[in-house]
Order: C-alpha cells, then structure tokens, then sequence
C-alpha cells in the first residue's frame, strides 16, 4: 500500500478523504456570507472555500477558493485557523473535512462571481435556515473566535445520524 493510501485509509472504514476549505470574513458587527450559485450546496449561504488541490496547502487552498469565489485578498497573516469539521458519509465511504478559517482583514473589491454572490449580514440576522442544517452548530463557536471540533455521521441525503460539536482552545493548523 502506498504512503498515500494509508493516510486515506483511515480507522472508520471509510476510503477516501477530501479536505475543504470555508473561511469567514468578519468585522465587529458583521459577517460576509456567499449565495452558493450552483454545485454543492448550491441555493445555501455560506463561507467562501472548496476542495484544496493536490500538491497545494490548506492555508493556500483557502486564500484561492476566496479569491476565485469573492474576489477578495487575505494574507496568510491575517488568517486565523480555529478548527475542522469532519463529516462521515456512511452511504459513499467518504469522509469530508472542512478546515475553518475566520479573517477581519482584506484587500481588493468585493465581487459576485460564477459561484457566489456576496453579502454582509449583521450577526444577530445571519440565515442559519438557508445555511447547511449543521451550521448553526458550530459558527456561533467561530463567531466567538474559540477552536472547534465538530464532527457528524450523515447518511443519505446527508441527514444527520450523530454529531458531537465541541468549543477548544484554537489548535495550530497541521
Ligand atoms: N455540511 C456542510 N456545512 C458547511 O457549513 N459547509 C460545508 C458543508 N459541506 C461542505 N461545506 C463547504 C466546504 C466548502 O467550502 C464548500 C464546498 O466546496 P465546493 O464543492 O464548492 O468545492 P469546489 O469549489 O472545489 O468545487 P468544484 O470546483 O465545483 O469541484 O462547502
């Protein structure tokens, strides 16, 4: 078995791993949410981000993904890592992981693009009912600027079977 295999193969009998990116933009009083315009998760608000490519890092997957789907700069600097949410598709095998960043700084103009179409949302009136069902789990947990650790068995149509969602010290990105 190849080294490659054996990080994907991991010990819930799952075989394949795909790591995701999401990073949300925030300032004192607001968050910027994207209408997903089509694909995965298409007609939901959310953070900005997508699959990290091969050979490239989460840390630069996620200032991609940004830019690709907002048009908006963040500096690795300015991007604080608080934590992933791994999800367990028990009907394909495969295990999802999505790597939460939060930034209050940027550059450049904000845009709609082919994949999302931006907006500034007051905390108190984020959409968590047009959001994906698990989100209002854990971004309060973000929003509080703490770590987290969410992880979620789904079955079907991604119907939640079991979740533990828990509130950590902000851990350093691996
Ligand atoms: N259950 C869930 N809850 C959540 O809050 N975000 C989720 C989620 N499942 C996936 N996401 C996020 C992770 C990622 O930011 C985005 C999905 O990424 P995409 O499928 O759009 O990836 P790509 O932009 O790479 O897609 P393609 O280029 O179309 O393959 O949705």
């Amino acid at each position: 078995m190849s080294t490659e295999q054996e990080t994907n193969n991991n010990n819930n009998n799952t075989n394949k791993t795909v790591k995701f990116t999401l990073i949300f933009i925030k300032n004192s009083e607001k968050i910027l949410l994207g209408l997903k315009k089509r694909g995965f998760g298409a007609g939901k608000w959310n953070g900005f981000g997508g699959k990290v490519e091969k050979n490239e890092s989460i840390l630069d997957g996620a200032i991609r993904e940004l830019k690709e789907e907002s048009n908006l700069t963040v500096t690795r600097s300015d991007m604080k890592y608080l934590g992933y949410v791994r999800y367990d598709l028990t009907e394909s095998l495969q295990t999802d992981i999505v790597y939460v960043f939060i930034a209050t700084k940027f550059s450049g103009n904000l845009a709609e693009t082919e994949e999302m179409s931006p907006k500034w949302f007051k905390i108190d009136e984020i959409p968590y009912d047009k959001m994906w069902v698990d989100s209002k789990d854990w971004l309060p947990i973000v929003l509080r600027n703490r770590g987290l650790l969410a992880k979620y068995v789904l079955s079907g149509e991604r119907d939640i079977q079991k979740k533990s969602v828990e509130d950590i010290d902000v851990p350093e990105l691996v």
